[in-house]
Order: structure tokens, then C-alpha cells, then sequence
């Protein structure tokens, strides 16, 4: 694969707490608009693995590069400031803000005299919407607890985009969402991909990372154990039985 779209590249990623080997020589690559899903079960590594890129820990051995340079960030705003963006499941929109608001938390526009810029964070505002494929809510005056699920998991991401990630990393994007909000979140991501953004998507739900994802990169206590394009696969049944085989459970 040419190196020209590569954004991360891992090398040997290893952590330890105390006794706990949590990750042991994790590689891999995420290029320019691409997905990767990273699976796993429980306790597999995926979170210490995300927080390894981020610099919220530090790996006991191995090599982060991103966009072709070794770093090591030394906390997740640094990471944020080169272009590495995590939306967490858990991180939720103010309900008594606008959309608007929202989307800009804490970064508003204000005018020369210092003043919020209300209209330019309308217009900017309205601009995310579409580029996100929620052009149809149309009111970024609108409070965000009048959003549903989807919209708010939508927002989160336009707020990455609109920053300036690079890639964005989802820690289960879709959790607690119904299939019809899901899909719209998906939406948001094929959208994501078609700017050139590259998206490592973290998963228990092989369904919807088969529907979203180009490579899957299958974690199990704390290591690689399979690696493959979807291209590779015949569908999502594949992807579960190469995961039970993993799992060490006769594959259906
Ligand atoms: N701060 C920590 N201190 C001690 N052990 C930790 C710490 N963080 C993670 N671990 C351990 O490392 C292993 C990997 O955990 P991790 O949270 O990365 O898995 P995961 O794949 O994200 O699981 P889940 O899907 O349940 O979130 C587990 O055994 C976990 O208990």
C-alpha cells in the first residue's frame, strides 16, 4: 500500500498495568478515507490502544507516526491540536444549548468587540448540518435535547470535522441507538470518509462494522489475531466466525 495517504501508523504498541500485558506489539495503519474497525471483545485492548494514540498514556514500547513523523503526544489536547479527534459514547451534547452552541462548545466565534458571533455560527453551523447529511434539520437555534439519538451522535462528529480532524476515532458510536438512528449515523461516517477523513471505528457490533468498515483489525487480549480488507470476507458471518474462532468457540 502507498505510504502517500497513510495518516497513523503503529508499530509494536506494548502496555503493561502491573501484571496486565494489556496490549502486546499492536501494529497497524489507518490511511486518508478509509475505515477501520477495530473489534474486539471486552477487555480486548481497544480502549488502551486509543488512549496509547492520544497520549493519555504513554506505551511502554513501540512507534506512533502520524502523517509520516514519530510523535508522542503528551495528552489528548495535543493530539486534538494535530488533527486526532476521539468522540466518545459517553461524551454528551449540553441539552439546554442550541445546535449551534453545541457544535462550537467552548471555540465560539465572537466578533471584533468580542461579542459571540451568533450569526456566523449560524451560517458555519447550517454548513456542518449539510456536510453531515442533517441538512434537513435546518434550525441550528434548535436545543439539542429536542435531538434524537442519532442527531446528537451525528453532531459530535460535525463538531470533529468542523475542527479540523484528520481522523476520528468513534468509541462504539452506535450504542443505545435504534437501527433507523444508526443508519443515519452511518451515513455520517460514509459522509466523513468521502472527505478524505480517515475513522478508526470501535465496535462489539460486528453488523454495523462490517456495513461501515474497509479493513478490520481483530484485537484479543491485548494483541493482534487477524487483520484483513472487506474485501477479504463474504460477509459479516465470516467476520463472526474468524471472531469465535479467535474466541476460541466453534464457528456456526
Ligand atoms: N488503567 C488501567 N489499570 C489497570 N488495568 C487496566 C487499565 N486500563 C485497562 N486495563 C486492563 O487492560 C485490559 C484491556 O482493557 P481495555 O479497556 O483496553 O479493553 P477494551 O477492549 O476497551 O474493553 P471494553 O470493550 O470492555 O471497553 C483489561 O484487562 C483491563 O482490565
Amino acid at each position: 500500500m502507498s505510504d502517500t495517504n497513510n495518516l497513523l501508523r503503529l508499530k509494536g504498541i506494548e502496555k503493561s498495568f502491573g501484571s496486565i500485558q494489556a496490549l502486546k506489539g499492536v501494529s497497524l495503519d489507518v490511511n486518508e478515507g478509509e475505515v477501520l474497525a477495530l473489534v474486539g471483545d471486552n477487555g480486548a485492548g481497544k480502549s488502551t490502544l486509543i488512549k496509547n494514540i492520544v497520549g493519555y498514556h504513554q506505551p511502554d514500547a513501540g512507534e506512533i507516526h502520524w502523517k509520516g513523523e514519530q510523535v508522542t503526544f503528551k495528552n489528548p489536547d495535543e493530539a486534538l491540536e494535530q488533527g486526532i479527534s476521539v468522540v466518545y459514547q459517553d461524551m454528551e451534547l449540553i441539552p439546554s444549548l442550541t445546535v449551534a452552541r453545541n457544535l462550537f462548545l467552548g471555540k465560539e466565534p465572537t466578533d471584533r468587540f468580542g461579542n459571540l458571533d451568533s450569526d456566523l455560527m449560524y451560517e458555519e453551523t447550517k454548513e456542518v448540518l449539510d456536510d453531515i447529511g442533517l441538512g434537513s434539520l435546518n434550525d441550528p437555534n434548535l436545543p439539542a435535547e429536542n435531538l434524537s439519538g442519532g442527531e446528537s451522535q451525528s453532531i459530535k462528529i460535525g463538531r470533529a470535522l468542523h475542527f479540523d480532524a484528520d481522523l476520528l476515532i468513534l468509541d462504539e458510536p452506535l450504542r443505545n441507538l435504534s437501527v433507523k438512528e444508526s443508519e443515519k449515523v452511518l451515513e455520517t461516517v460514509e459522509r466523513t470518509k468521502e472527505q478524505g477523513i480517515g475513522t478508526i471505528y470501535i465496535s462489539h457490533n460486528i453488523f454495523n462494522a462490517y456495513e461501515v468498515a474497509d479493513r478490520f483489525h481483530l484485537l484479543d487480549s491485548g494483541a493482534t489475531i487477524d487483520e484483513f480488507t472487506k474485501d477479504d470476507i463474504e460477509g459479516p458471518k465470516e467476520l463472526i466466525d474468524r471472531m469465535k474462532l479467535v474466541a476460541g468457540q466453534e464457528a456456526e
